[in-house]
């Protein structure tokens, strides 16, 4: 855990960049810092690693404070990842990866194994990559060696400063999604810095809105969405809130029971039935897909009023409720169906439940 106890940075009289802080950041989680431009993100993060020291306060690591740390221990502990990266030109991939395990005198064999280790998990193939320069990679691909190089020692906590905030929106968000799953893989402790809200909604556990040095709110994502504390963080979070929030939400937790046929049977399966479509299902409950009701003959064998799925209309347990959503608007459906890697079905999420949803976030407002 990383506490900061009444922490004040005053670069002069004038700027006070950040003012009496006092926060905790959970350890294994990612934290994020957001806020406008000049609220003091950045010498926040730079306390952590004591590249800036605190005017006043104290900033505790699991207990010790980092001004009475040796510097090279503590920085040891910490990987840090900026924006541009800051890879060292004149070195290949590899070297610049191995830096902090070559500091440590790791041998070689290890230094080996674990960039190789480290390439992969980032997404570069070493054997293209390991003896590249930095000037023979893209934006994206050094952002990604720039994340491999602050894992090198496997430190315990990761500063990031805007670390995708160079590349185009696209790679961005892939970036996102791997380094999401890279973190949940590790579990290290994040404390990363963006002033894109988009970005911090998809990574965080927790988001601290600043605004002039302060902390104005300090909390999850699903919180601070739901139940902004004032209104400088309301309008920070922007007018979707309610779309925002869905993105944070699992559709495992709204899944709902609705009628099936099995499609090897016939129209007798059903009965009397308010519904107008049914879900339609084989032999070992593997979706196939839907049967119109409503509008089909009972005369017809049951194959005929069948329409197979398209792969886009069918969600999986981990999509969100925003995906959902989307994917509703563009194959104009009320419901789809939730199905597992495996193809078993689940249930359905409908639209109703998505506008309950969204329902109860302006009635907190
Ligand atoms: N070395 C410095 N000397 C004097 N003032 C500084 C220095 N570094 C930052 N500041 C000021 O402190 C305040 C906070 O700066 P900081 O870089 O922490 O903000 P930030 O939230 O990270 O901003 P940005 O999103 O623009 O990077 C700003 O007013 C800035 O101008």
């Amino acid at each position: 855990m990383i506490r900061f106890e009444k922490v004040t940075k005053e670069y002069d009289e004038e700027t006070v960049a950040v003012k009496d802080i006092t926060f905790e950041i959970p350890s294994r989680e990612l934290t994020v810092l957001i806020g406008p431009s000049g609220c003091g993100k950045t010498t926040t993060l730079k306390m952590i690693n004591r590249i800036i020291r605190p005017t006043a306060g104290r900033i505790l690591i699991d207990g010790s404070d980092v001004t009475e740390m040796d510097i090279r221990q503590l920085r040891r502990g910490i990987g840090y990842v900026i924006q541009n990266v800051g890879l060292f030109p004149h070195m290949t991939v590899k070297d610049n990866i191995a830096t902090v395990p070559k500091l440590l005198k790791w041998e070689r064999s290890k230094i080996d194994v674990r960039v190789e280790e480290l390439l992969q998990l980032v997404g570069l193939e070493p054997k293209s990559y390991a003896n590249k320069l930095p000037k023979e990679l893209s934006g994206g691909e050094a952002q990604r060696v720039g994340v491999a190089r602050a894992l090198a020692a496997d430190p315990p906590i990761i500063l990031m400063d805007e670390p995708f905030g160079a590349v185009d929106p696209l790679t961005r968000v892939r970036l996102q999604d791997e380094f999401a799953r890279i973190q949940e893989e590790l579990h290290k402790t994040i404390v990363f810095v963006t002033h894109d809200i988009d970005e911090a909604i998809r990574l965080a556990d927790k988001i601290a809105v600043m605004k002039g040095g302060r902390i104005l709110q300090f909390d999850t994502p699903e919180e601070i969405l739901a139940r902004p504390v004032e209104k400088f963080v309301h309008d920070f979070m922007g007018s979707d809130r309610a779309l925002k929030r869905l993105s944070r939400i699992p559709v495992l937790e709204y899944i709902e029971k609705s009628e099936t046929i099995d499609i090897n049977g016939g129209w007798e399966q059903l009965g009397v039935t308010k519904e107008e479509f049914v879900w339609a299902l084989d032999d070992s409950k593997k979706l196939i897909g839907w049967v119109d009701v409503s509008h089909s003959s009972r005369e017809l064998p049951l194959r005929e009023a069948l329409t197979e799925m398209l792969e886009e209309e069918i969600l999986s347990p981990d999509s969100t409720m925003k995906e959902a959503l989307s994917r509703m608007l563009e194959s104009g459906t009320m419901a789809l169906p939730v199905v597992e890697r495996s193809g078993r079905f689940l249930g359905q999420i409908s639209l109703s439940k998505i506008q309950e949803l969204t329902k109860s976030v302006r009635e907190e407002e």
